[in-house]
């Protein structure tokens, strides 16, 4: 098993009475691209304000990097990036002099800022004046900004905001790149299911300070399955429901011209199938609605999630 990059022990903050916290126990592995999702007030922002040590940790532990937040703050910011919405340029400064002017002060080597210019697409436009630039090479620019300490671990918060389509994909295929090319682990948050979606293998989904899933993308996918419903349209939808029903299959109330039955894995599926043409029934019709992670969020975060969609 993956170490992890980022873990909390019952992690609980509040504003003054407001708890916006609670417990929150989350399991980074080093290496991925790890999607925190959740509506607004979820408690995002919060989480990660303390993961960089800009809030105290009233209650619970935060371990970063296998270290204790608390004692080895400067060491754990010295090893993570961050970008949080847009960079803070100067924009009446090159991108290469806004790079300059933070080398020095996390004191990397002047080699550098060629090679996060490199990293992030920015060469040929280094030298011009950073208020000339599209909001996507502007968050670029702030990723590359992020990259001068080479960190391990890069927490991006919704760096995607406000770009336009162009934006977004130029700003995904970066992240992808920093981790499969040079080996950072991205906690990425953001409202974009489907860019989590594109670019993340694991995740968690919080509502209202707590976790409501944590693991992989494929877990979650296989966790949606289990509410599935299966509609089936055959040669002799009676027989067939007789036939099922008498091998405990669960089926539903039965739709004009197709039989639903609640299945919980693909192997459910193929011994039906076999099961109904070993009986001499043809099956014409076999469909399922497989959710996208966009419809699951918001089941879970209606409240609607199958218990066993929650590690
Ligand atoms: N400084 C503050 N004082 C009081 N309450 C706050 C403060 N900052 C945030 N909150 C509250 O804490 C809760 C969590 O807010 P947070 O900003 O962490 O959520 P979020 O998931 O990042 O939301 P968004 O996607 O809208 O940024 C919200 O109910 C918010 O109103």
């Amino acid at each position: 098993m993956k170490p992890h990059i980022i873990e909390t022990h019952g992690l609980s903050y509040s504003f003054g009475k407001r708890q916006v916290l609670h417990n929150l126990e989350l399991r980074v592995p080093q290496g991925t691209i790890f999607g925190f999702l959740g509506p607004n007030g979820a408690g995002k922002s919060t989480t990660i304000r303390i993961l960089l040590g800009l809030l105290p940790v009233p209650k619970g532990q935060v371990m970063v990097h296998g270290q204790d937040l608390k004692d080895h703050r400067i060491d754990v910011l010295r090893r993570t990036g961050t970008l949080i919405e847009m960079p803070t340029l100067y924009r009446h400064l090159s991108g290469y002099d806004n790079l300059e002017m933070n080398r020095r002060m996390v004191q990397a080597p002047k080699s550098r800022v060629e090679e996060v210019l490199q990293i992030v697409g920015l060469t040929q436009d280094a030298h011009r004046k950073t208020k000339e630039y599209s909001l996507g090479m502007s968050q670029r620019l702030g990723i590359a900004l992020a990259l001068l300490s080479d960190p391990e671990l890069l927490i991006l918060d919704e760096p995607t905001n406000g770009l336009d389509p162009s934006g977004i994909r130029e700003v995904r295929e970066l992240i992808i790149r920093l981790n499969n090319e040079h080996g950072k682990t991205i906690f990425l948050s953001s409202h974009l299911l489907s860019e989590i979606e594109k670019c993340a293998t694991e995740l968690a989904i919080i509502d209202r300070g707590r976790t409501l899933y944590q693991g992989s993308l494929q877990h979650l996918y296989q966790g949606a399955f289990t509410s599935n419903v299966l509609q089936l349209e055959t040669s002799n939808n009676s027989i067939a429901y007789k036939l099922l029903a008498d091998h405990q299959y669960e089926l539903l109330p039965q739709e004009a011209d197709a039989l639903a039955v609640q299945v919980h894995d693909k192997e459910q599926v193929a011994l039906l199938n076999r099961l109904l043409v070993d009986n001499g029934i043809g099956v014409y019709r076999l469909s399922m609605n497989t959710h996208n992670l966009e419809e699951l969020f918001l089941n879970m975060t209606k409240g609607e999630a199958t218990p066993s969609a929650v590690l």
